[in-house]
C-alpha cells in the first residue's frame, strides 16, 4: 500500500518499485523506522539486558555448591563420546582422541573424533548453503533464540558448563564460574544490546522526501571458520556464535583439551534454536583444519583466538591463497601476551602483592592476560618480594575440584614441557634467580608450582616471551631509572596485550597514561592485569585489538550494506547551469 502510494506520488515506475523492493532483504536488522513512503522495513530488536551475569559464591552449603558437586560426580563417572555435527548429523572418523583430565591424566573425560579433509569440505558446503536461509531470519528472531541459551545456560545448564570446564581444564569453582558460566553468558546476552549499540548510526537523509539513506546489516556471504583455545570456554562460545548471530554461517573448531565444555555449548545452543547447518562442530587436526579452510574460495572469515604462531601460519596461508577467494577473507584473531605489572615507588604494597598472584597464578598463570613480568623499584623490593613469597608459598596446588586448592595442573604434556623448560633455563642461568617455587612433577597430573624469578637482565628471554604457565619474572629497577625503565616495557618485547600500573602518586599515573599508551590494548591502574568482564572492559590486544565483548566486535561480522532510496525521479539529464 505504502509503496504504491509513493509510486502514485512521485511516478516511480512500478517495476522499479518491484525491484527495489526484491532486491532487498526485508528481514535484516536496519538502522531506521520505515518512513512513509520507503520499502525499507522496519526492524526490532526485543529489549535487551546490559547487566553482567552475577557470579555465585559457591559458600558451604548453598544451593549452588550442592548441584556443582553433583554435576561434577555426573561428569567424571563417564567418558563421554563426542561426535562432528555437520548440518545437524552426527559423523565419526578413524581418528580417535581423547580429552584427559589434566590434573589427572590417566583419567579420560570425553572420546572424540578428528574430521578429516572431506568432513572439513562437506562442513563449508553446509555453511555456505545455511548462510544466506540464515541472514533471511529476522534479527529480533535471532536475539530471542540467543536469550533463550543465555538463560538456560544460567539455569539448567550452568553446572554441567561449570564441571566440565573444571574438570577438562583444570579449573577452580571460581575460575570455571566467571568463565564457563558469567563469562559465556554475557556473550550470548549482551551481544543484542552491542547491535543496538552499533547500529545508532542512522545515514543522513537531507531530504527525507526526496532521498532516504539507511544501512542494512548482513551476514557475510562465505563461511566463517571459529578456531578457539583451550582456556576460555566462554571464548569458543563467543568466537563461534557472535558470527552466527550477525547471520554468518560458521565452523567451529574447539580445542582437543577443551573439548567437553565446548561440545556442551553446542547443545545448549541447539537446544535454544539454532538451525542446523548454522554452526557445524567440527574437531580436527588443526592443520589439516588449517589448511583445508584456508584453501576454500568460499572463506570469509577466521575468528581465531590463540597463540601468535598458529595465526601468523593462518595469515600466511590466505596470503597464498588471497587470488582465489569470493571474499577478501576477514582474520580477526587475539593472541599472545607478556603482561606487565609497572610498580611506582608510591604504590600499596599490599595490593601490588595480592593483585599479582592472583594474575599471575590464578588458572596457573594460563590466561592470556596474566601478569608475567614485573618491574619493581629498589626502595619498594624487599616488601614486595617478602609479601610475593609469603603468598606464593602458601597456594595449594591440586586437584581444582576441592575447595582449598588455589590453582590446579596446566593444560597437557606439551605445556608442562615448555612451561619446566623455563623454570629450568632459570636454574641454569646466572642472570636469573628462583625466589620461590621451581618445582613440578607430572606423575599424576601436570602440576607446577607457582614460580618467581628475579631478573638481572629485563631483555632475558624469561622477561619477553610468552610462557603462559605459572612463572612471573621480576627487574629491580633503580628508583632514579624510572623512565628508562618505563621505556623497556614497550620496547624490549612484541607483545602488548594486558599491563597495569601501580602508584598513588598522580603525576606519575598521567605519565603513565602516556608512555604506556602502546604497550596494551587492556590497560589497568591500580588494579591487577587479568579478569576483564564482556561489556565493562572489552578486551583485545593492542596489535591485534577487534574487542570483544563490545559493540565494534559485532560489527566486524556484519557486511553492512548502504542503501540510498530516491523518491524525485531523474527528468532530466542536463545541469541549470547548463541551459543558461
Ligand atoms: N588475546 C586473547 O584474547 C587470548 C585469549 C585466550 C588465549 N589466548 C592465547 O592463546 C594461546 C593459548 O591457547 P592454545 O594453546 O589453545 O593456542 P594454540 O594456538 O595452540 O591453539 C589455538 C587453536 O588453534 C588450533 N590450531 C592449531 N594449529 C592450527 C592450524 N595450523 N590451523 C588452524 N588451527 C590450528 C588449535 O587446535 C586450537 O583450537 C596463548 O598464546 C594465549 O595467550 C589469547
Ligand atoms: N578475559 C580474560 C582474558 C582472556 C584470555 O585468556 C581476562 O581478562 O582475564
Amino acid at each position: 500500500m505504502l509503496g504504491l502510494a509513493r509510486t502514485a506520488q512521485t511516478g516511480v515506475k512500478p517495476q522499479v518499485a518491484a525491484l527495489i523492493k526484491h532486491s532487498m532483504n526485508p528481514n535484516n536488522l536496519m538502522t531506521k523506522s520505515r518512513s512513509i513512503s520507503s520499502v525499507m522495513p522496519e526492524t526490532k530488536v526485543p529489549d535487551f539486558q546490559t547487566q553482567n551475569e552475577p557470579v555465585y559464591d559457591y559458600n558451604k552449603g548453598s544451593p549452588e555448591l550442592k548441584a556443582l558437586q553433583d554435576a561434577l560426580k555426573r561428569t567424571a563417572a563417564k567418558c563421554e563420546e563426542v561426535p562432528i555435527v555437520i548440518g545437524g548429523k552426527e559423523m565419526r572418523s578413524d581418528r580417535v582422541v581423547h580429552q584427559v583430565m589434566p590434573h589427572n591424566h590417566a583419567h579420560k573425560l570425553a572420546k572424540f573424533y578428528y574430521a578429516d579433509s572431506n568432513m572439513i569440505k562437506q562442513a563449508i558446503k553446509t555453511a555456505v548453503e545455511a548462510q544466506p536461509k540464515w541472514d533471511r531470519v529476522p534479527m529480533s528472531e535471532r536475539v530471542k533464540i540467543w536469550e533463550k541459551a543465555a538463560v538456560l545456560m544460567a539455569g539448567k545448564y550452568r553446572q554441567e558448563l561449570n564441571a566440565a570446564t573444571m574438570l577438562g581444564q583444570s579449573k577452580t569453582i571460581i575460575q570455571a564460574e566467571i568463565d564457563s558460566a558469567a563469562e559465556l553468558i554475557d556473550f550470548i546476552r549482551l551481544n543484542a544490546f552491542f547491535i543496538k549499540e552499533c547500529t545508532k548510526y542512522d545515514p543522513i537523509s537531507p531530504d527525507p522526501k526526496v532521498t532516504r539513506n539507511s544501512m542494512r546489516y548482513r551476514g557475510i556471504d562465505g563461511f566463517i571458520a571459529a578456531v578457539s583455545p583451550f582456556n576460555f570456554t566462554a571464548i569458543g562460545g563467543n568466537l563461534a556464535y557472535t558470527p552466527a548471530l550477525m547471520g554468518n554461517g560458521v565452523l567451529w573448531k574447539p580445542s582437543d583439551t577443551a573439548l567437553l565444555s565446548n561440545w556442551r555449548i553446542f547443545n545448549v545452543m541447539r537446544e535454544a534454536g539454532v538451525p542446523d547447518g548454522v554452526v557445524n562442530f567440527v574437531p580436527a587436526d588443526g592443520p589439516v583444519f588449517g589448511d583445508t579452510i584456508t584453501a576454500s574460495p568460499h572463506l570469509a572469515g577466521i575468528n581465531f583466538t590463540g597463540s601468535v604462531p598458529t595465526f601468523n601460519r593462518l595469515w600466511k596461508q590466505v596470503g597464498n591463497n588471497i587470488d582465489s577467494y569470493v571474499n577478501f577473507p576477514r582474520l580477526i584473531g587475539e593472541c599472545g601476551g607478556k603482561n606487565f605489572h609497572f610498580i611506582h615507588p608510591s604504590a600499596d604494597v599490599l595490593s601490588v602483592v595480592n593483585g599479582t598472584i592472583r594474575s599471575a597464578f590464578e588458572f596457573c598463570g594460563q590466561k592470556c592476560s596474566a601478569c608475567s613480568r614485573m618491574y619493581v623499584p629498589e626502595s619498594l623490593w624487599s616488601k614486595v618480594k617478602d609479601g610475593l613469597v609469603a603468598e606464593a608459598g602458601k597456594l595449594k596446588i591440586d586437584d581444582p575440584t576441592d575447595v582449598t586448592t588455589f590453582t590446579g595442573a596446566v593444560i597437557d604434556d606439551k605445556a608442562f614441557k615448555r612451561i619446566t623448560g623455563y623454570i629450568e633455563h632459570a636454574k641454569n642461568s646466572s642472570n636469573l634467580k628462583i625466589i620461590v617455587g621451581g618445582t613440578y612433577s607430572d606423575a599424576k597430573g601436570y602440576f607446577i608450582h607457582p614460580t618467581i624469578v628475579e631478573s638481572k637482565d629485563p631483555k632475558d628471554k624469561i622477561m619477553t616471551e610468552e610462557i603462559f604457565g605459572p612463572v612471573l619474572s621480576c627487574y629491580v629497577y633503580k628508583d632514579s631509572d624510572l623512565k628508562k625503565t618505563m621505556e623497556l616495557v614497550h620496547k624490549s618485547t612484541k607483545f602488548a596485550l594486558t599491563g597495569a600500573v601501580f602508584a598513588q602518586d598522580e603525576a606519575f599515573l598521567r605519565q603513565a597514561l602516556e608512555e604506556f599508551k602502546m604497550a596494551a590494548g587492556n590497560f589497568y591502574i591500580n588494579d591487577k592485569s587479568t579478569g576483564s568482564v564482556v561489556g565493562q572492559q572489552p578486551f583485545g590486544g593492542g596489535r591485534t585489538n577487534d574487542k570483544a565483548g563490545g559493540p565494534h566486535y559485532v560489527l566486524r561480522w556484519a557486511s553492512p550494506q548502504a542503501v540510498k532510496e530516491t523518491f524525485a525521479p531523474l527528468r532530466d539529464i542536463t545541469y541549470p547551469y547548463m541551459k543558461q
